[in-house]
């Protein structure tokens, strides 16, 4: 899978990259087969590679950040984080009929029922892109509700679009509706989320900027 690195700082590059490895590790772990003298051998190299990374560590991911181009940047995002392993990571953009979207391939890495991607997966997407919907209004909140239904097995391993519009604020609630469905628009798993914005948020932005 080829990962889009836009951090464009040296060393946020490097650290993107190895995310990407690692999504590509995890893929593998899900996936493998090999007997279990390798995957001892395995466990023991990436015990030592895990020490050498905990030589230098914080206690948070990678901050939402105002990046030095003066945009906002969320690089240890779970949903949309380039330096997360655990992100897919979902490359979100404005819709042009307003909104956002968002192209997405899930993997057997998400797998919760046989052969078909876990609703708390799908829910997980989901609520990332109702509240960035919300954000691209101007409204940015935290989830007070989102409500899930899933209309039909959300397959991994194929491409898929997520969508997800603000459709209405009143003061600091906003809602907005989205949904993941297959390229021709067939709704797989549809949303609906109530998002709060905080009090400080009005004065200081999420980014506490
Ligand atoms: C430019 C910026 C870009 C940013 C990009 C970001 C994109 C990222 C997208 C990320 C997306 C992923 C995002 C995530 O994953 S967010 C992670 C999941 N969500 C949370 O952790 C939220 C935790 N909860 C809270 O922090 C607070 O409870 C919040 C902030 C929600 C409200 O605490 P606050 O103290 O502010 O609220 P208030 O008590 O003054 O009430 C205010 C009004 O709201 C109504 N209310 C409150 N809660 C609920 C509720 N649960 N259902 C229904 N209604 C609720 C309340 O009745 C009242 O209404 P009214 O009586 O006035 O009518």
């Amino acid at each position: 899978m080829t990962i889009e690195v836009t951090a464009g700082e040296p060393r946020l590059d490097a650290l993107c990259v190895l995310a990407g490895q690692v999504r590509e590790l995890m893929d593998a772990v899900a996936l493998t087969d090999v007997g279990e003298e390798e995957l001892t051998a395995v466990t023991g190299e990436l015990s030592a590679l895990t020490g050498r990374l905990r030589a230098a560590a914080r206690t948070t991911p990678q901050p939402f950040e105002v990046a030095p181009d003066g945009t906002l940047r969320h690089l240890g995002n779970a949903v949309t984080g380039a330096a997360n392993p655990h992100a897919l990571p979902l490359a979100v953009e404005r819709a042009p009929g307003g909104g956002v979207r968002a192209e997405l391939v899930f993997r057997p890495l998400h797998e919760g029922p046989p052969g078909a991607v876990h609703g708390g997966i799908s829910a997980m997407i989901l609520d990332h892109l109702l509240g960035q919907a919300v954000a691209a209004a101007g409204l940015a909140g935290m989830t007070g509700t989102l409500t899930v239904r899933y209309r039909a097995p959300v397959p991994y391993g194929t491409p898929l679009v997520a969508t997800a519009e603000h459709t209405r604020s009143e003061g600091r609630k906003s809602w907005a509706d989205g949904r993941i469905a297959l390229p021709d628009g067939t709704p797989l798993a549809e949303a609906t989320g109530l998002f709060v914005t905080p009090a400080g948020w009005l004065q200081r932005g999420p980014a506490g900027q």
